[in-house]
């Protein structure tokens, strides 16, 4: 059974050896703690590079360290490079005089062909350490650790290097190692999470496109649903839409309003004698000529085939049915010509007054028994003969109602 150590055995054991092991030990370990406190969300990597060689430098009784970073054509480039002199201000006093190597190329390009830590115990003299032309730079011992992936793929080469020939000891190399793998990791790691950072970044930019464009096509359909293609007035839908808020406005502040419903005459001779696409020019143009007679708080719609309703906001019933002989006037005057003829038609028109001290004023009618109440005075309008305005009398019933039958056409 094995027995654990003690710490008075451990006192026993210590000569001065014991002792400089664990001093190595410990450094050793805040070397690689001081890697685990480096955050991967760092967004440039040579400062996740400069953060890790500082931690090094800190821990380890090395002269100069340095980064060579392998790009895809197999060049290895340094990115960063730092000295015992620079730690006091470590984050800006960046080393960069610019030296490339190739895979294979001196001690570092042939640690990052081999993958394989390379040692050079006296780079005065070792062949492989390609010489530096500034001599005052020149190391006397150099170690180079390959930093790879979890998948083994080149990241870069890590340098230490000492003024001292034969100055690294196995201890070095052992604690190079672990601190060349637990580099590449957190080189990985950010690497990876910059990766998803972008990738989160895209894919929020592709949904918000997606959402600007949902919306822009909801409001390109509300818009649709709400217009009649033909004449681009709006529709019954919009009338319905928008009607409440002139009832409210009526009923809490007893602001008349007039309600018209108009029919062009005959419209199915027009369409039978002269086509459907003549037709359609007819009801454009009468459309066209209703919008002139609107304020923007009144509401004019095509109800359907050729029957249009405006409600007028606000409006007297007198005023309404000045209006109401003003429009029809106007429809009566256009004209389509074809060949000799000048094609004419007429409206007929049922007014609907609302007004606050009338005999519905207190019935709080409906929208659709306001439009039948129109829709009666329309009949009436057909049946004396088209081309006129009635208006639907509010007067209590007597024999004169005159909500009179639609004549057939
Ligand atoms: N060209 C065209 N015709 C339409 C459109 N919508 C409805 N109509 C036509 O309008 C005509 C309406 O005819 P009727 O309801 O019989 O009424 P009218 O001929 O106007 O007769 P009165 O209303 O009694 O004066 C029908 O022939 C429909 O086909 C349209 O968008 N374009």
């Amino acid at each position: 059974m094995m027995q654990s150590v003690k710490k008075g055995d451990i006192r026993k054991w210590a000569g001065a050896g014991v002792q400089d092991l664990i001093v190595d030990l410990v450094n050793a370990l805040s070397a690689v703690k001081s890697l685990a406190e480096i955050s991967c969300e760092i967004a440039d990597e040579k400062t996740l590079i400069r953060q890790a060689l500082a931690g090094l430098l800190r821990n380890q009784d090395m002269e100069r360290c340095s980064f060579f970073v392998a790009d895809h054509e197999g060049t290895l480039t340094n990115v960063t490079g730092l000295s015992i002199v620079d730690l006091p201000d470590a984050e800006h006093a960046w080393a960069t005089r610019p030296m490339q190597f190739r895979l294979g190329e001196g001690i570092i390009g042939h640690a990052a062909s081999t993958r394989t830590m390379q040692y050079c115990e006296n780079c005065f003299e070792d062949r492989r350490f390609a010489k530096v032309a500034d001599q005052a730079h020149m190391p006397g011992s150099i170690v180079c650790a390959p930093v790879c992936t979890l998948h083994n793929v080149l990241i870069g080469v890590l340098n230490v290097s000492h003024p001292q020939a034969h100055f690294f000891t196995d201890w070095h190399m052992r604690l190079l190692d672990v601190y060349a793998n637990v580099l590449g990791q957190l080189i990985t790691n950010r690497r990876l999470f910059q990766q998803m950072e972008m990738e989160i970044a895209s894919r929020t930019a592709e949904l918000e496109r997606l959402v600007n464009e949902t919306r822009r096509l909801k409001d390109h359909y509300a818009n649709l649903s709400m217009h009649d293609q033909l004449t681009g007035l709006h529709n019954r839908r919009y009338f319905y839409d928008q009607v409440e808020l002139a009832l409210a406005q009526h009923k809490r502040y007893g602001q008349p309003f007039c309600l018209l419903v108009m029919d062009i005459d005959h419209f199915k001779s027009i369409n039978d004698l002269y086509g459907h696409g003549f037709g359609d020019q007819v009801l454009i143009t009468v459309a066209d000529t209703l919008k002139t007679q609107v304020r923007s708080a009144d509401i004019l719609v095509r109800f359907g085939g050729e029957e249009f309703i405006i409600l007028f906001t606000n409006t007297s019933c007198e005023n309404g049915r000045v209006l109401a002989e003003r429009i029809r006037g106007q429809v009566k005057a256009l004209g389509w010509p074809v060949e000799a003829e000048n094609v004419r038609v007429s409206l007929s028109i049922g007014l609907y007054c609302a007004l606050p001290n009338s005999a519905d004023a207190d019935q709080q009618l409906d929208i659709d028994a306001i439009i039948h109440r129109a829709d009666s005075a329309l009949y009436a309008a057909k049946a004396k003969g088209r081309d006129r305005v009635e208006v639907f009398d509010t007067s209590p019933p007597h024999n004169g109602d005159c909500s009179a039958k639609r004549e057939p056409s």
